[in-house]
């Protein structure tokens, strides 16, 4: 593999290697280290979007009204726990509230259109 400042392992802080370890964001002292780190988590945060919206083709497929779709009540919980769980590890627990609301609403049109690809 090329060597450089662009093919840093966020894991080690520096050259590739084969061990993962967990990353240390503290003690970076390059941007290339940081996107490096930023990339990583992305690519983990889209692997387990996927998987939550594999979740809502569940739900489409279970529930048996389209109007069951939207639940404001279980909508509200996720949102909450979202900004609990944020607040607990020290992040910005507005930020991820305001994230998780938009992440619900395109779970509700993701999870309604396969509803109506389903039993439209
Ligand atoms: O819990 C549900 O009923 C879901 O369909 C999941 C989900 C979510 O994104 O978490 C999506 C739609 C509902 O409004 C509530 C929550």
């Amino acid at each position: 593999m090329e060597k450089g400042a662009d093919h840093v392992n966020p894991r080690q802080g520096g050259a590739m290697g084969l061990v993962s370890q967990p990353m240390n964001p503290e003690s970076y002292t390059t941007m290339a280290q940081v996107r490096a780190g930023v990339d990583e988590i992305d690519r983990q945060i889209v692997a387990l979007l996927a998987d939550r919206f594999a979740h809502m083709r569940a739900a489409a497929r279970i529930k048996p009204e389209r109007a069951h779709v939207r639940d404001e009540e279980r909508k509200a919980l996720v949102i909450a726990n979202a900004r609990a769980e944020a607040e607990k590890l020290g992040a910005p627990g507005d930020a991820i509230a305001m994230l998780w609301d938009q992440l619900v609403e395109a779970s509700i049109a993701y999870e309604m259109e396969e509803f109506d690809r389903l039993k439209g």
